[in-house]
């Protein structure tokens, strides 16, 4: 054993370890002996000890201590054993006949006392290996043992915990009177060791050899001798007991005596008969029908072919297999007479059942306690779904994505209309009624009042919905109504905010709506009563309104067929307006499709002369007209007149009264429009991107490239623009899907292998660009290297200068200054790092063999100066944040 695994492995220097060192023993095994001798006291009586195994000679150094004087003590080892005062040793192998003849040599005709064996054949190999060899090594000690010991002798051998061991315990037991198996203080916990003390040698005149052959020994033994037999006579009759028990061992993995195999099987009327049939189905592979009454139930109506090819492959039923199986073991044994018994039993308890007095009232009371309990099942339920409705809008309200006076209104409203159940649940709406509406749940700040589940769980708002179809379907036309208010929303927004309206147009202009053609404002009237209702109708209706009088608006809700919500919000939205200053009222507001499309085909040059002529040319029958090549109908012309109309303002930068609520909006050059389709703040953020860190993505790059290298025209870009994706309508599809769209559904404007490696090597050049720091630290070398050789210079002119030097003179003293004015200045005097361990340790002053500039170093220094680092920056964070 190394030196270092001795001191490191187990944590090795316990308190026995000090011990052992502290009273010269030259093993810290000394103690095991020493407390084995203190239980036992074999040690004190004994006039001769073998100690087998014995080196370093610790248990030898116990003996010596402990056994009379003039006692002969034998230590044998493998390794030679330093020697001990009154102690034999030679070095042996224990195993071999060599060894047994020097003992013997050494012993005479003595018989040994006691006889100890501590072998540990080696370390290193695998366990199971080590194991057997010292249970080996065990059996060849009590060989030797057993040579040597006088009769009443004791045995003292170290057994490892293994497979082996009962076998060893067992040998033992015959051999000796007493045996014990122990485990002295000082053996470590972790170490398998035990210690085994047999006492009282029985000295049998023959000992068959198979006790101490290991081939026989550790084979499969039995343990179950006869305890009243004579051990002597055991001993003689070994062969007859150990070799050939009484009984076989059970193997632990669960195999039946005698029965190794894994296929089992049994006779069907162990099957129909046994009380356990389930476990028979578990653990057996097939059930035989061997006898005469078994081969008749095969030919039973009830053993089916099914049960038959059951019976022969148990371990391959199915759920419905096993049924069989079960159903068909109580139909024959119904068959056989076998459950009369306890079919009659069940009768009979069946019959008690039925004669049991059944009490009416109680059985109503069940009912209608049960009645009750689903009852309010449904209600809380209802409860819940009503709730959760409601949090959903309250939520939508809080992401405003409904305006919270709307829903209020609207709710008053729909209940002014008759529309009790507006808000799908009458329960929540009746609660939000009696709290004043949804707007109610708004405090002052806006911010929304939670409910508690108390509330929710108030008894008076019992009433619940018909049907969980009914809850669904008005759930779903919750949705759409919250839906529809969303919308609302949005035009409120457009209408309040001119910029809103402004990127909104622009919008349009990007995905160039189908054309869906712009009906006759008589048409739309007409149609509205009959082709569209709902919210296309109302905005309809709206934009009408927009373009009369805030009085008129009013005047006319009411013979309009709008839906109560609608209705209400409209006129709250007329009568807010009275009062509010409008930015855009008197331009015509587009209808929803179309209409932009439309305008930024007529603002074009071309069509500016016949702005004029717009109204001329209406066709009087309000059919569609033909202009400059394009078919469109009357509506579009007004429009594309009222635009041009608008847009002349613009241009001439009139200044619009503001009694007529008009906010001219400045529009950027028409062609731009085009294709300016984000709001004018984003473009202005992408060019100021531009100018500060150039083209960033591939995409550009590619493009710049392409109009720098002459690939591609601006018209052609401009082509490009028109794509599949800019002839998108959005009509009716939902925000979500718009937003999602808006994310992931862009065109794929190609990119090239130039314009990568283009923005590669911008990237690389920023990287390979030093930071601030360095490059100051660099800058300044130069400048101080500039510096130097500006010095350098001078002064080798001033050397040139002089008279009274020798032209040799002179170039050698300029070589000099010049080679200085380059150098980089002054080098860096050494500091020597001496560290303060061995010799140098707690040295004060210069340490010895020190020379110039030195400083002392510990390891506990780098410590601490690695933590003041530490500290330092921490710190530093932590200021910053
Ligand atoms: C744990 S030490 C014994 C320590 C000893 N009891 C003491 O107190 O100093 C085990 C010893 O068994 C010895 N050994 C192993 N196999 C042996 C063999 N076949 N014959 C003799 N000695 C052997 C080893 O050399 C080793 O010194």
């Amino acid at each position: 054993m190394g030196k270092s695994q001795k001191k490191t492995g187990k944590g090795r220097l316990d308190k026995y370890y000090k011990l052992a060192k502290e009273q010269g023993y030259r093993a810290r095994s000394a103690f095991k002996l020493i407390q084995l001798n203190k239980k036992y006291n074999f040690l004190e009586s004994a006039r001769c000890c073998i100690d087998l195994c014995a080196a370093p000679g610790g248990w030898l150094q116990v003996a010596s201590k402990y056994m009379p004087m003039n006692s002969v003590i034998i230590g044998v080892d493998l390794v030679p054993i330093k020697p001990i005062p009154r102690v034999v040793t030679f070095a042996s192998d224990i195993t071999t006949p060599q060894c047994r003849n020097l003992i013997r040599a050494e012993v005479k005709d003595w018989k040994a006392d006691v006889v100890l064996h501590d072998g540990a054949p080696n370390v290193g190999t695998a366990w199971i290996q080590d194991a057997y060899d010292q249970s080996e090594l065990v059996l060849m000690s009590l060989k030797l043992a057993v040579e040597f010991l006088v009769k009443g002798g004791t045995f003292v051998t170290k057994v490892f915990r293994s497979g082996d061991y009962n076998n060893l315990i067992w040998v033992f037991n015959q051999l000796f009177g007493k045996v014990e198996a122990t485990k002295p203080p000082s053996s470590r916990n972790v170490s398998a060791e035990i210690f085994v003390v047999c006492r009282d040698f029985l000295a049998p005149k023959y000992i068959d050899p198979k006790f101490l052959d290991p081939k026989h020994v550790f084979k499969d033994l039995s343990a179950s001798i006869p305890e009243s037999s004579d051990k002597l006579t055991r001993a003689h009759n070994a062969e007859s007991t150990v070799f050939q028990p009484d009984k076989k061992r059970r193997k632990r993995d669960g195999y039946e005596d005698g029965n190794y195999t894994l296929f089992k099987s049994i006779p069907a009327s162990e099957y129909v008969h046994g009380t356990d049939p389930i476990a028979v189905l578990g653990s057996v592979n097939k059930i035989t029908f061997q006898t005469d009454e078994e081969k008749e139930w095969l030919t039973l109506d009830i053993t089916s072919g099914d049960v038959k090819a059951n019976c022969d492959d148990l371990k391959v039923l199915g759920k419905g297999d096993f049924k069989a199986l079960i159903k068909w073991r109580l139909a024959l044994r119904e068959e056989l007479g076998l459950d009369v018994k306890l079919k009659e039993t069940g009768d009979a308890i069946e019959t008690v059942e039925i004669i049991e007095e059944v009490d009416e009232e109680q059985m109503i009371q069940d009912e209608l306690e049960r009645l009750n309990a689903e009852n309010a099942a449904r209600t809380k339920r209802n409860r819940r779904r009503a709730n959760e409705i409601r949090n959903k809008t309250i939520q939508r309200m809080q992401l405003q994505m409904t305006a919270p006076m709307d829903i209020g209104l609207e709710l008053q409203d729909a209940s002014l209309g008759g529309q009790d159940d507006f808000f799908d649940l009458q329960g929540a709406e009746k609660g939000m009624r009696k709290r004043g509406g949804v707007s109610s749940l708004i405090g002052a700040d806006g911010v929304v009042v939670q409910e508690s589940e108390g509330e929710e769980d108030d008894p008076s708002d019992d009433e619940v919905l018909d049907s969980d179809e009914e809850r669904e379907k008005r759930n779903q036309e919750l949705e759409t109504e919250l839906d529809g208010l969303y919308e609302t929303y949005q035009s409120r927004l457009r209408e309040r905010d001119a910029k809103f309206k402004v990127k909104e147009g622009r919008e349009k202009n990007k995905e160039r709506e189908a054309w869906e053609g712009i009906k006759d404002a008589s048409d739309d009237e007409g149609d509205s009563d009959t082709d569209e209702g709902g919210w296309e109708k109302m905005e309809q209706v709206r934009e009408h309104d927009d373009n009369s009088s805030s009085g008129e608006e009013s005047d006319e809700e009411g013979s309009r067929p709008l839906s109560g919500e609608k209705r209400s919000s409209r006129s709250t939205e007329s009568s807010r307006d009275t009062k509010r200053p409008r930015l855009l009222t008197k331009l015509k507001e587009p209808p929803p499709s179309g209409s932009q499309a439309s305008k930024v085909w007529f603002s074009q040059d071309i069509f500016a002369g016949i702005n004029n002529d717009l109204e001329d040319i209406e066709d009087e029958d309000g059919d569609d007209v033909e202009m400059g090549g394009v078919h469109f109908n009357d509506d579009e012309a007004m429009e594309t007149s009222e635009d041009n109309h608008n847009t002349d303002h613009a241009e001439e930068g009139e200044e619009w009264d503001d009694e007529d609520d008009f906010e001219v909006v400045p529009q950027a050059d028409e062609d731009v429009d085009m294709w300016d389709v984000s709001n004018v703040d984003e473009d202005a953020l992408k060019q100021a991107h531009i100018q500060k860190h150039g083209l960033t993505t591939a995409e550009a790059m590619t493009l710049a490239q392409q109009l720098v290298n002459r690939e591609k025209t601006k018209t052609q870009l401009i082509n490009d623009g028109f794509n599949r994706y800019s002839l998108n309508a959005k009509d009716g599809l939902p925000s979500w899907f718009l937003d999602d769209e808006n994310k992931h559904y862009k065109p794929n404007i190609p990119v090239t292998k130039e314009a990568i490696a283009a923005l590669r090597a911008k990237q690389r050049a920023l990287d390979a660009r030093p930071i601030k720091k360095i490059a100051e630290a660099k800058a300044r070398k130069k400048f101080k290297a500039a510096q130097r050789l500006e010095k350098a210079m001078k002064k080798a002119e001033g050397v040139n200068d002089t008279s009274d030097m020798s032209e040799r003179e002179k170039a050698a003293q300029i070589e000099k200054l010049m080679r200085k004015g380059l150098s980089k200045g002054k080098p860096k005097k050494e500091i020597k790092l001496v560290v303060a361990k061995g010799a140098h340790k707690g040295v004060k002053g210069r340490p010895k063999g020190v020379k110039g500039r030195y400083t002392m170093v510990d390891s506990r220094m780098k410590k601490e100066v690695m933590a003041k680092k530490r500290a330092d920056k921490a710190n530093k964070k932590r200021k910053r944040a």
